[in-house]
């Protein structure tokens, strides 16, 4: 088995929520550690890492970003490797970023190239966040990549392709919490109480009208809630609910919109239902723009190589804190084929792992070429 399959196992077997990642951590430190200590220097930072891999004669730092976070789901895939931890789950694709850039970081040392390269292995992608924290570090601040690179798995293409396009890639996002606070009481006396059931699910309705009546359709943007609470048993009306969504957007322009609409409709809840709603717009993720130069010769060499093809792709309405890295330092995100029937963040998404090693051929190559 290629040794960096039985890595992805290894860290499938421990996914952890945004910055409690201690065991992934661990276990990334005592990989690199038994890696050849002449060209690299560690920094921890939090739950995640800095590694940079010396150049020969560096002119320029090349950086590479992985995620290394889980997500709250109950597997479902039946393999043998599951997740052991309860609730908990590599169901976006992180074990597959992480054993990648550990391949890549194990060519550079073994053989290294001109310039150096930065591996940076970021904690809470799902939230709330470790991009925007992570760059602003001193460490970063101090080991600043001139251009960057991060890949993202892509259940939907097949093995030996991948995926991109010049500019935005991901969209803005941000996450959406709506608490809402009526009267409880008797199931038998509705009359006498403020039913935040009822409410909650009037506001779930109403935000889907943001979608079809205040943006343009030739525009695109989703607002998800993904989880709602309230009540305590069948026979008594709940006092509180608590949605937790969401918000996708193609532009700042139209987040600022949705927002003061999600704002306007929670306000006529209040009224309607005679509730108090407090709104948290939680993490915002700025969006994934591709450098539009380095995306060009970035498809042009790959196309040039035989052992991959290049997919262009339309942008996504998913998010990706990495977007914050690009924001500051050119680069570029693509997606990796990885053929799964199950998408990302579902409980059965079973990734095949011939691309791990699609993945590390193709960026070995591209960083020699680049570097040297
Ligand atoms: C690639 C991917 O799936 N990323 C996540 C990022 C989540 C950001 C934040 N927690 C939010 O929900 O807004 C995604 O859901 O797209």
């Amino acid at each position: 088995m290629n040794p960096f399959i039985k890595i992805r196992r290894d860290l499938h077997l421990i996914p952890e929520l945004g910055f409690q990642e201690y065991k992934t951590q661990a276990y990334l430190l005592s990989y690199i550690e038994n890696l050849s200590k002449e060209r690299i220097s560690i920094k921890k930072w939090k739950t995640g890492l800095f590694v940079k891999v010396h150049g020969l004669h560096p002119r320029k730092t090349i950086g590479y970003r992985a995620d290394i976070d889980g997500l709250p789901i109950v597997e479902e895939t039946g393999l043998e490797f599951s997740s052991t931890h309860e609730e908990q789950m590599h169901a976006c694709g992180h074990d597959f970023h992480m054993s990648i850039a550990l391949g890549v970081l194990t060519h550079f040392v073994e053989n290294p190239i001109e310039d150096n390269i930065l591996f940076i292995f970021q904690p809470a992608e799902e939230g709330p966040g470790g991009a925007e924290p992570m760059l602003k570090s001193e460490i970063m601040q101090e080991w600043k990549p001139d251009i960057i690179f991060a890949l993202h798995i892509a259940p939907e293409y097949p093995v030996g392709t991948i995926a991109l396009k010049e500019g935005l890639l991901f969209a803005n996002t941000s996450e959406l919490f709506i608490d809402l606070k009526g009267k409880g009481g008797h199931a038998a006396y509705p009359h006498l109480t403020n039913d935040m059931v009822i409410a909650a699910c009037s506001l779930v309705g109403q935000l889907q009208t943001i979608i079809s009546r205040n943006v343009n359709p030739l525009d695109s943007a989703v607002i998800t809630i993904g989880k709602i609470t309230s009540g305590t048993v069948q026979n008594i009306i709940a006092e509180k609910a608590r949605l937790e969504g969401t918000i996708r957007t193609l532009s700042d322009q139209s987040m600022d919109r949705v927002k003061k609409r999600i704002d306007a409709v929670v306000k006529g809840i209040e009224t309607s239902f005679e509730c108090e709603a407090v709104i948290d717009y939680g993490a915002m993720y700025h969006q994934v723009y591709n450098n539009e130069e380095i995306t060009r010769e970035f498809i042009q060499y790959m196309r040039s190589q035989t052992t991959i093809e290049v997919i262009e792709c339309q942008e996504a309405m998913t998010g990706e804190d990495f977007g914050y890295m690009l924001k500051e330092i050119p680069g570029l995100m693509f997606w990796l084929g990885v053929d799964s029937p199950y998408g990302l963040h579902h409980a059965k998404l079973n990734p095949k792992e011939d691309a791990i090693e699609v993945a590390i051929n193709i960026l070995t190559s591209y960083m020699t070429y680049k570097g040297n």
